[in-house]
């Protein structure tokens, strides 16, 4: 991730590149639909994964009674839980770093402590523990905390919409900034709506929702332990790799800086509610599954799958390490050596190393890490692949609007590196 080449000229090119295929993407219809379809999904699949059969085909489909949806103790839950991660994220620990250059020339600052807020958090939970609190009642207040989470996000979406309208033009997402209302409430008009100096965008890619979605399988294997004295081994490492995974990305958290959400896209419905409500709830299915489907993982098993998060795990982060070095500072030791095609912006292409293997090795790893959070929740029901199977279209469809801001980038140079590394995400099958 580049943080060094954040020139005005270039981010301009990306963003006219972001708004054009935007709009060829042209979705007012799917912009209308998905607010309601993606929150039904949300509460369908909690309900479906508390269901004795958890068949996500079953008809009719188990959606909860409305009197189950909300339980006044929920809203309590969620915002003292976004006022905590606010206030962690205010405290002065850690080093600010600056964004990338934006239209105005200008460049943002964001505070550097997502890990320490999640110590911070871990620290408090723990204490919570340790005074009894019962943390398996998350799993009973599953729905009503996903329905104020949902709520929230649309609150959200709306406050955001509205101030866009005071937000200067530079300041807007050229990829929202459509004229059509709901595509823009949804794409998000404004790119780093801001109080004072706190950044919503970013605080929302990576707080509550983030390390809430740990806390939330904290719940489960608490109510797990509730019902049957001990945690399973597959929750054990349901929890672990995905503990893993989240302490990853606050470490790294810098990186997130030039990430496509970041960098591009507008704060609108798609990332406030991908953030606050699809992250932490339908990423934790596999543990709340394992609440009300108890699994036997034999020690072969679970170490298979031990090693396969751990291929998947390594193959991630040395790929994202390498990148973001090489940006940074393609001198440095460890990535001097890599064979790089040169482009006419100036910056170059690593097509050895890694970045020689496919095109985008990080996918490649994420995807085996998400596979080895579904296994252990055997191979009987389908739901716990959920993730697995949403996740590699999610990735799929970035993979190819990379592909093509890239090529619009790069040009030549990056037909060359294509035929170079043919494939893209799995060698010899894409
Ligand atoms: N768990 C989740 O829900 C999600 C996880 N992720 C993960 O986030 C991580 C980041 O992914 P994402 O933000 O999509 O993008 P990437 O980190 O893959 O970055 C893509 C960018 O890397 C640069 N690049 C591409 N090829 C090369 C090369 N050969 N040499 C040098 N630079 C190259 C280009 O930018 P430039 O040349 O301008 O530097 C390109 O735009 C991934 O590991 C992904 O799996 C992502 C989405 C959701
Ligand atoms: C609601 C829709 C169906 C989908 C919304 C997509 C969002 C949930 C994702 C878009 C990009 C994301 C990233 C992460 C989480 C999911 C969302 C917000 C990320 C923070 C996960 C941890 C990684 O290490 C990361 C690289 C920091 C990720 C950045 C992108």
């Amino acid at each position: 991730m580049d943080k060094t080449s954040g020139s005005s000229g270039s981010v301009l090119l990306n963003e006219k590149l972001c708004v054009s295929l935007s709009l060829s993407l042209s979705l007012p219809a799917g912009a209308t639909l998905i607010p309601v379809f993606l929150p039904l999904t949300v509460l369908y699949l909690l309900s479906v994964c508390r269901s004795p059969g958890a068949s996500v085909l079953q008809w009719p489909p188990p959606l909860p009674p409305t009197a189950h949806l909300l339980d006044p103790v929920a809203p309590v839950i969620i915002a003292v839980w976004v006022a905590l991660q606010g206030f962690l994220y205010l405290l002065p620990v850690g080093k600010v770093s600056e964004g990338l250059v934006l239209r105005d020339g200008t460049k943002l600052r964001y505070p550097i402590n997502g890990f320490s807020a999640l110590c911070w958090s871990g620290v408090l939970l723990g204490l919570c523990l340790w005074l009894g609190m019962p943390l398996g009642y998350l799993f009973d207040l599953i729905i009503p905390l996903a329905v104020c989470a949902i709520a929230t996000s649309y609150l959200l979406a709306l406050y955001l919409y509205i101030r866009s309208f005071w937000a200067p033009n530079h300041a807007l997402a050229l990829g929202g900034n459509t004229g059509n209302p709901l595509y823009d409430f949804f794409m998000g008009r404004e790119l780093n709506p801001r109080i004072g100096r706190f950044d919503l965008k970013y605080f929302c890619e990576l707080r509550p929702g983030l390390i809430g979605w740990v806390v939330l399988n904290l719940g489960m294997l608490m109510k797990e332990v509730e019902l049957r004295d001990s945690p399973s081994l597959a929750m054990l490492l349901v929890n672990g790799f995905q503990l893993l995974y989240v302490s990853d990305a606050l470490w790294n958290e810098e990186a997130v800086l030039t990430t496509m959400d970041i960098v591009h896209d507008g704060f609108g419905f798609m990332l406030a509610f991908g953030d606050l409500a699809w992250v932490p709830f339908t990423y934790s299915l596999q543990a709340m599954f394992l609440v009300v489907h108890p699994q036997t993982l034999s020690p072969l098993a679970a170490t298979g799958i031990v090693l396969l998060n751990g291929i998947g795990y390594y193959i991630f982060r040395k790929s994202n390490s390498q990148k973001n070095q090489f940006r940074r500072n393609p001198t440095h030791p460890s990535v001097a050596n890599l064979e790089t095609i040169a482009t006419a912006t100036g910056k170059r292409l690593l097509v050895s190393g890694w970045w020689g293997f496919v095109r985008h090795p990080n996918y490649l790893g994420d995807i085996l890490m998400a596979l080895a959070w579904s296994l252990p929740c055997g191979v009987s029901h389908l739901l716990p692949y959920f993730y697995l199977i949403y996740f590699t279209v999610l990735l799929v469809h970035r993979e190819d609007r990379d592909a093509r801001q890239c090529r619009a980038k790069y040009g030549l140079a990056w037909d060359t590196y294509c035929r170079r590394v043919p494939y893209r995400i799995i060698p010899y099958v894409y």
